[in-house]
């Protein structure tokens, strides 16, 4: 089975290697909405996989290190897409949840889901 919580931060970005002309070459911010899935087995006494209040508490240092920042400016996000925002979610929450999916949402339309492929 699987649960999943969702976070909101706000943060501006620009798109560094995109063609001259293209509008994400400019600075500009999303309200992003990120989703964190966690699958296992439900234990039997509890009901659950595990409290969301612990989902949200292991997932809360990341959101800080992200709300109200200027992503190109974070370590390891100088190009900061979806995809590479999803996957640096991932390398730093995977050691402490059992992670089945990152899911990026920049706008209402678009966005990116993450199973931890390389
Ligand atoms: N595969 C990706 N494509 C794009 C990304 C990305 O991270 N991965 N990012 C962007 C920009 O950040 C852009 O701000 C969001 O793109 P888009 O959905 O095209 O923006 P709009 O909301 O302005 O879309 P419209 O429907 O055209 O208004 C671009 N591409
Ligand atoms: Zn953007």
């Amino acid at each position: 089975m699987e649960i999943f919580r969702e976070f909101t931060f706000e943060a501006a970005h620009r798109l560094p290697q995109v063609p001259e002309g293209h509008k994400c070459a400019r600075l500009h911010g999303h309200s992003y909405r990120l989703e964190v899935r966690i699958s296992g087995a439900v234990d039997p006494s509890m009901g659950w996989i595990m409290d969301f209040g612990d989902l949200k508490a292991a997932v809360n240092p990341v959101i800080v290190q992200l709300d109200h920042y200027y992503l190109n400016e974070v370590p390891g996000l100088e190009n900061p897409t979806s995809e590479n925002l999803a996957r640096w979610v991932w390398d730093r929450l995977a050691d402490a949840l059992p992670l089945s999916a990152i899911v990026v949402r920049e706008t209402c339309t678009s966005g990116c889901v993450y199973r931890g492929e390389r």
